[in-house]
């Protein structure tokens, strides 16, 4: 096992500094032990910060964990981080045949260097983007964790648990309200996973019109009916074929193709519209929705045995409003990436803004700030995003939060009181009424009422 004490920092830095190659190193569980000093510059974090930390969580484009799950070195790899394209060597530690970590090596000797490197790199780049795009996008992976903004515990606790059930093969379960970052999550756990090699395939269950979802998932064979094209058209789970198929908004998913997507994810086995003989897939499932699906089990609307096998591991993503501590985090974030998009120095929000928006309940989550501020980069004349660049709406929300009524008030609260409660107990129901000092039947009303979700026990 690589330990702390191990690695003698010092002696690593007096040989790593000398070179002009910036090093981390990270252990058998992919968390950073050792990271050269001329490497955390680059990166513009302190070396404290840095250690004891997954690698996935720091540096943004790593493969660093999937060199310690494999063993498999990759050298002379081009790695974007930072805004830059870097060449970057990445070799498993071994020790009496067992993977104990794996060193990774950056290659840049000074800032001047290192630019006209970049910058090379990049005009290669851009003549070849033809072969750029064909050899990233049939991945199909737009996000990774590091995209995931956000410092609050319960962000926190979502990235660990992402990062410890992306690897292996079974089913994730992501829910959330519409915008909180489910498909985020969804890429970053194909990217972790040991898939990543291979294609990340996205079925927008809600939007596929009925009488084309069978197509679109098993595909079809030539002459299957009339207009089929020639030669026939692969389904999405031919296409995923060992990766991941996210089946997004799965609760909206018609009961008939329900019954076909189980057969699929049971006997790993589908026939083609129009075929004769079933085919063998390979595919790790990740589904998310923001539907009640227990409660859609209990109208007939969601098949119960689908909902089990689809629900290995639950993911849920906490409401924007319920972790308003990465409020200035997240408006940061976007500020930067819309000033640099639109092209305008638009660097800060007026102190009202940010109390307008602590206030604010966000019923469109993350999604809705990052057009919020899109729209006030836009509209605004200044440095700063004042009131008046916001949208009408948001404007008006403090006058409708006076008028609200005490009814309305008192639900509120209480909704998150038990939702708070659940969160704590781990979702058990019965812990969490008696913490509350409410009866077992009442909670279970109270969860119906409010259609609080989250992992079932
Ligand atoms: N924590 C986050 N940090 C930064 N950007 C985020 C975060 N969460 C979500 N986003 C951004 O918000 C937008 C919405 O995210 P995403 O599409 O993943 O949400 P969703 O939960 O899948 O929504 P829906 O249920 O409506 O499909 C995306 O542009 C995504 O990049």
């Amino acid at each position: 096992m690589i330990t702390g004490h191990f690695l003698n920092n010092q002696l690593l830095d007096i040989v790593f500094e000398s070179t002009y190659y910036g090093t981390v190193i990270v252990d058998s569980d992919e968390k950073i032990q050792y990271m050269s000093k001329n490497y955390c510059e680059f990166l513009g974090l302190e070396r404290e910060l840095v250690i004891g930390h997954h690698v996935t969580n720091i540096i943004e484009n790593t493969r660093m964990h999937l060199v310690v799950q494999t063993g498999k070195t990759e050298i002379a790899d081009l790695q974007f981080l930072h805004g830059n394209y870097l060449i970057t060597n990445r070799m498993p530690i071994i020790e009496n045949n067992k993977i104990i970590g794996a060193i990774g090596i950056i290659l840049f000797r000074d800032l001047a260097d290192w630019k006209s490197l970049n910058s090379h790199i990049n005009e290669i780049l851009t003549k070849h983007n033809f072969f750029k795009q064909e050899w990233e996008f049939p991945k199909g992976v737009r996000y990774t964790l590091n995209d995931l903004i956000g410092k609050s515990p319960k962000i926190q606790e979502l990235k660990d648990r992402v990062i410890k059930v992306a690897v292996g093969d079974i089913s994730v379960l992501i829910r959330g309200e519409s915008g909180t970052g489910k498909e985020v999550i969804a890429h970053s756990l194909h990217q972790l996973s040991g898939r990543s090699e291979k294609p990340f395939v996205k079925v927008n269950c809600g939007s596929i019109p009925e009488h084309l979802i069978e197509s679109e998932l098993f595909g079809y064979e030539e002459g299957a009916f009339t207009g089929a094209k020639k030669g026939g058209k692969p389904g999405k789970f031919q296409l995923a074929d060992g990766g991941t198929i996210f089946l997004d908004e799965i609760g909206d998913m018609p009961l008939h193709m329900q019954v076909k997507l189980l057969r699929v994810l049971q006997e790993k086995e589908y026939e083609p519209v129009g075929s004769m003989y079933p085919k063998k897939v390979n595919v790790r499932v990740i589904a998310a929705t923001n539907r009640p699906l227990e409660k859609m089990i209990e109208q007939k609307r969601f098949r119960e045995d689908l909902f089990y096998r689809i629900n290995a591991i639950q993911l849920f993503i906490p409401a924007l409003r319920d972790r308003m501590e990465d409020l200035p985090l997240l408006v940061d974030h976007f500020l930067k990436r819309s000033a640099s998009k639109i092209g305008k120095r638009v660097t800060s929000i007026h102190p009202e803004v940010l109390l307008l928006m602590q206030q604010y309940e966000w019923p469109g989550n993350i999604r809705e700030l990052e057009n919020v501020i899109d729209a006030g980069v836009y509209l605004t004349a200044n440095k700063e995003i004042q009131i008046e660049d916001l949208p009408e709406y948001l404007k008006n929300h403090s006058f409708e939060t006076e008028e609200r009524s005490l009814k309305d008030i008192v639900e509120k609260t209480e909704r998150k009181v038990i939702e708070d409660a659940l969160k704590r107990f781990n979702f058990d129901k019965n812990k969490a009424a008696a913490a509350l000092g409410i009866g077992n039947s009442t909670i279970y009303e109270k969860i119906k009422k409010y259609q609080i979700f989250g992992q079932s026990k």
